[in-house]
């Protein structure tokens, strides 16, 4: 089984700290990245595959420095970069096995592959289509088939989901679990659900420090007791908004609730409710998810 050890990385940007003494140690099984815009998630990830050189630090893979590895960590490797960009003239088809044949695949095990993988992000149907024409979702699932090709054993993720409609959002969190089960996949996201539902840990980034990491039910634990929902007339909304983080307002029957976070209940009407995923965020960075 393969491990990632991430040892005191750091990342300046000229003199503008990205990421701050990172340690982290990585095996089997999903990890969720989460934190705002601009945290250094994908500044960890483009290190995590040796396509940025950390400023201070390294990174080992099973004990070797994974920078010393060349060739052979990127044999381990599959990776969808945030910003995924495809060569509008191939066919879905031929696009997977040109970048299977470039990692090194044979051609029967490319076109086996291939066919596979179309299957797996449900593209079969459309494998002869030119990626040109591909919707931004259908564009993302080649993406995701195309880090899968050489059955990677370290799968990294920037923002899988992006762009993907709930339907194959929901498709693709089984896909996670799947996959997560033999080998490391860390995946970064602002949708709060795919954390929830597909990740054995989550990682709090914040201002390129990790601020937390454990599983979500763990987390989650930690807000018992400090999450509620407050019926209020228009007035009391102005207030208790000053006073109280608020991660949600909604409406049921005519009256207003706001969900507030306090340590303890913001108004005798509070009700004390279970903590979700969107108040963990807010808890932790202050401010409701982008
Ligand atoms: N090449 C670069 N030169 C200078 N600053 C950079 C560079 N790349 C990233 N940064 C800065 O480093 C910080 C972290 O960026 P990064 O892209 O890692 O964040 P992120 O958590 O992935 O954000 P997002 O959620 O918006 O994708 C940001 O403040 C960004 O502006």
């Amino acid at each position: 089984m393969v491990t990632l050890q991430v040892e005191r990385v750091s990342k300046l940007y000229g003199s503008f700290v990205a990421l701050k003494e990172i340690e982290l140690e990585l095996g089997r099984g999903v990890y969720g990245l989460l934190g705002p815009n601009g945290a250094g998630k994908t500044t960890l990830m483009r290190i995590l595959t040796d396509l940025l050189i950390p400023s201070r630090g390294r990174v080992l893979c099973n004990g070797r420095d994974i920078h010393a590895m060349g060739a052979d960590y990127r044999d381990l490797l599959g990776y969808l970069p945030q910003d995924f960009g495809v060569y509008p003239n191939f066919t879905a088809e031929g696009f997977l096995c040109y970048i299977a044949r470039l990692k090194g695949l044979d051609r029967e095990t490319a076109r086996r592959k291939t066919a596979e993988l179309l299957d797996l992000v449900r593209l079969s149907d459309r494998r002869k289509r030119r990626l040109g024409g591909f919707s931004g979702g259908e564009r993302q699932r080649v993406g995701i088939a195309q880090a899968l090709l050489n059955d990677p054993q370290i799968l990294i993720l920037d923002e899988p989901t992006a762009g993907l409609d709930p339907q194959e959002r929901i498709r693709f969190r089984g896909v996670l679990n799947q996959l997560g089960r033999d080998r490391l996949v860390l995946l970064s996201t602002h949708i709060l659900s795919d954390v929830e539902s597909a990740a054995d840990q989550v990682i709090l980034l914040r201002r390129g420090e990790i601020i937390g990491r454990d599983s979500p039910d763990a987390l989650l634990r930690q807000l018992e007791g400090k999450v509620w929902s407050v019926p209020v007339t228009p007035q009391e909304q102005a207030e208790l908004a000053v006073r109280c983080p608020c991660s949600n307002v909604s409406r049921l029957n005519g009256v207003t609730y706001m969900r507030l976070l306090s340590d303890a209940p913001p108004t005798v009407r509070a009700r004390s409710v279970t903590a979700n995923l969107e108040d963990l965020y807010l808890w932790y960075f202050g401010q409701t998810t982008p």
